[in-house]
């Protein structure tokens, strides 16, 4: 059981986005996606995820080619939280959580009980009946991620995909909503996301894969990607490893300058 992307590429017109990327997401680990802006990360995420639609190359989901599940079997089989849910009419909380489990068996108690629990997890207990239009960025994040683990509130393997699921977070928020996507990989999940900071990759990641300009660059445990000779390669800056028992931080050296 695991997604297998093979010989993956992608263009937009005259611009190749992809080039031929071979990647593995395995239930157990926690996968994390990085490179610079632009680098074809989000198309790589919508492919794998099922979103969008190949060009070129096979994803295997469970053994089974992802165009031919069904949407439905698609959202019982993996869950994705985007950057961007607008929703604007005046929905509580809880019932975005609860859009959840709308591809499943209309079960209320179960149900209900589930919606509960990610509301707890994600702690958004206090914001269940407030409108979701007048939440902050971060509650927003908060809510949508509950509504994810809702999704795939059943025995795993399963995929939870998370394009940066704590760009707009404060930092225990961010320990939160990571600690959670850690027990969800320790329980057999299979969870990949994009993330821009670094240093929460090295300290979560089982493994990292780094591409860069639609390549892939190298992937494998946060040590073996995260060196300064990729960081030059993939981000063109020059970094610090800073070994500890925990973790390496990565202390990039200030680069620019006032206008
Ligand atoms: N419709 C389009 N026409 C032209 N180029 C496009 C189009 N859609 C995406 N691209 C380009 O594809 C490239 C990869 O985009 P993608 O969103 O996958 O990058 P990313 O690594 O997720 O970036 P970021 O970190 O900024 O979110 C970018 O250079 C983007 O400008």
């Amino acid at each position: 059981m695991s997604l297998i992307g093979k010989n993956i590429s992608y263009q937009i017109g005259n611009k190749q986005i992809l080039e031929d990327i071979d990647i593995e997401i395995k239930p157990g680990e926690l996968h994390v996606l990085i490179g610079r802006n632009g680098a074809g990360k989000s198309t790589l995420f919508h492919i794998l995820c099922g979103d969008t639609k190949l060009q070129t190359g096979k994803v295997y989901c469970n053994q089974i080619e992802i165009e031919s599940y069904t949407k439905a079997d698609l959202a019982k089989t993996r869950a994705v939280l985007t950057q961007d849910t607008h929703i604007n009419f005046p929905i509580p909380s809880e019932q975005i959580i609860a859009l959840g489990r709308y591809p499943h068996v209309p079960d209320k108690t179960k149900n209900e009980e589930i919606v509960e629990t990610c509301l707890k997890i994600t702690n958004s207990s206090m914001l269940k009946r407030q409108h979701y239009p007048t939440l902050s960025g971060g509650e927003k994040q908060k809510v949508n991620f509950g509504r994810i683990l809702a999704q795939v509130w059943e025995t795993p393997p399963r995929y939870l995909f998370l394009d940066e699921p704590v760009s707009a977070q404060d930092i225990p928020n961010q320990y939160q909503t990571l600690n959670i996507c850690r027990h969800m990989a320790n329980k057999g999940y299979a969870v990949f996301m994009i993330l821009h900071d670094l240093n929460l990759a090295s300290q979560y990641a089982d493994r990292v894969t780094l591409i860069d300009k639609g390549k892939l660059i190298q992937s494998g445990t946060a040590e073996e990607v995260l060196t300064t000779n990729n960081l030059e390669i993939a981000f063109g800056i020059k970094t610090k490893i800073l070994k500890t028992n925990e973790i390496n931080f990565i202390i990039p050296e200030i680069i620019g300058g006032p206008i």
